[in-house]
Order: structure tokens, then C-alpha cells, then sequence
């Protein structure tokens, strides 16, 4: 069973079609990299897999649950990395980390011990104490997937989790990722083509709510005939919305 399936989605805001009848699966353990320009519709995906927010037409199934018909199974499983970090800044890491434990119902013990593997799991031991707002951007984005790791999800949704980043601290936020993998299935968006090509295990490029190309960076170069994902990705999305 794919742990990700959509069928025949659709999402329309107003006279806008965001999301135009996607078809889609994503085996359990893969990351897959959701691709596309500003306004291509990957957010509109994303809310609808995560749902928070329901589809015009279609529908798509998480673990075998329905987002439509079963939001709240749906729910239990999954968890969002936002693009924005929801991180208290006057709490320190391990109180930001507690505190969502105890929002997923943990009592005072299990909070602490659910904690505990995620500091070490995340590579965040070293400054549990510090308080989040002294934290580098690297370090408030690690900590924003450790607090979304709280709740054991089997999938997760990382929303451009390297925006603003340098280089060095994107490269240790890819570390993280690349250790996640396997164990948990991810939907990465991103508009760092290397980023999505260093992680990705297959892609799906979106274009004006329609899926363009959906396989491995080597398929999709190879049906492109480009050199590299860039060329492959301004050919299958370089349309912008009103263009012909
Ligand atoms: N709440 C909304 N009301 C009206 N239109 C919306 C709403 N949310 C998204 N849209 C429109 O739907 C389209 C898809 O938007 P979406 O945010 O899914 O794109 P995106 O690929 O995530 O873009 P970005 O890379 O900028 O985050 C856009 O044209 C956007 O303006």
C-alpha cells in the first residue's frame, strides 16, 4: 500500500484552479520533492495531504485514511515542519520540545523521555538549555523538525525547510533529513533544485496546479533530454501563469 495517494484532486479558490486533478502516489520510507514556481500550487497540496484544508473535487488517501472522511486518523500520523518556525522564543529548547509533548498529551514523565530521543535523534543535546531565541536560523529550523518529531509522525511534511539558510547550516539541516529517511515518509518543497536533487528520491514538478513530471532526477533529465535538473525544471514549469 503506497503510504501516499491522490486521486484525482482538485482545489479551486474562487475562478482559480490551484491544484488541477493530481494524481499522485509516494511509497512508505520515500522523500519525495514537490517541486514548482511561486503559485504553482505545492502549499494548496500540501494544506489539503495535512488537512488543513479539504479539497473542491477528488480525494486523497494517507496511510490508507481519507483526508476527506477521516481527517482526525489522518492527523494522528502526520506532522508539518512550516516554512515559518512555530518555536517559543523565551522557552528554551528543551521546554519548547516538552511543551509540545504535552500538547500531544504526554504526561510529565513521557514528555521528558519523548524528549530526551529527540534531543539526541536531532542532534540537539548540546544546547537543550539555551533559550530558542538565541538560536542561529539553522538551529531554530533543526529545532522546528525535532518539535514536529515529537509526536512519532509516519509522515512529515518539511515546507522549504532550509529557506534563508547559509550553505553550512543548509548542509547540516540535510544531514538531519537524510538520517530521517527510511524511517519516516517526507514531502519536501523547495525551490533549491540542488536541495530537492540531494535529498529527493523522486520528484514531482508542479506547474499551474498540474503535475508536469513526476520520477527520479535521472528520468526526468533523461525525458527532457536536459544536462541537469535546472534546465529540466525551466522547460516542465517555466510557464507562468497567462503565458502561452
Ligand atoms: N487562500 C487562498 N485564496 C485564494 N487563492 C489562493 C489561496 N491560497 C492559494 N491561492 C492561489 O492558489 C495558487 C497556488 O498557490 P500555492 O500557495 O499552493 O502555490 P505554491 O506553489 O505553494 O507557491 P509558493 O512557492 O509561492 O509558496 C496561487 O495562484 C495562489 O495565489
Amino acid at each position: 500500500m503506497n503510504t501516499i495517494q491522490t486521486i484525482q484532486l482538485s482545489k479551486r479558490y474562487g475562478q482559480k484552479l490551484a491544484l488541477d486533478n493530481l494524481n499522485l502516489e509516494i511509497a512508505k520510507g520515500e522523500l519525495f520533492g514537490l517541486l514548482g514556481v511561486n503559485g504553482a500550487g505545492k502549499s494548496t497540496a500540501i494544506k489539503i495531504l495535512s488537512c488543513v484544508s479539504r479539497p473542491s473535487q477528488g480525494d486523497a488517501r494517507v496511510l490508507g485514511y481519507s483526508v476527506t472522511l477521516q481527517p482526525f486518523e489522518v492527523k494522528r500520523r502526520i506532522n508539518i515542519s512550516p516554512q515559518e518556525t512555530a518555536i517559543a522564543p523565551n522557552l528554551s529548547v528543551r521546554e519548547n520540545l516538552e511543551f509540545i509533548a504535552r500538547i500531544y498529551g504526554c504526561g510529565r514523565q513521557t514528555a521528558h523521555d519523548k524528549t530526551d530521543t529527540v534531543l539526541a535523534s536531532s542532534g540537539l543535546e548540546a544546547i537543550e538549555y539555551e533559550k530558542a531565541r538565541v538560536l542561529s536560523g539553522g538551529w531554530q529550523r533543526r529545532l522546528s523538525i525535532a518539535m514536529a518529531l515529537i509526536s512519532d509522525p509516519q509522515v512529515l511534511f518539511l515546507d522549504e525547510p532550509t529557506l534563508g539558510l547559509d550553505v553550512l547550516a543548509r548542509r547540516e539541516l540535510w544531514m538531519l533529513i537524510q538520517k530521517l529517511k527510511g524511517e519516516v515518509t517526507m514531502i519536501l518543497t523547495t525551490h533549491y533544485l540542488e536541495e530537492a536533487e540531494a535529498l529527493s528520491d523522486r520528484i514531482g514538478i508542479l506547474a499551474n496546479g498540474k503535475l508536469k513530471a513526476i520520477g527520479t532526477v535521472a528520468e526526468i533529465k533523461q525525458r527532457t533530454h536536459s544536462p541537469n535538473l535546472e534546465e529540466a525544471f525551466i522547460s516542465l514549469a517555466g510557464e507562468r501563469e497567462g503565458q502561452a
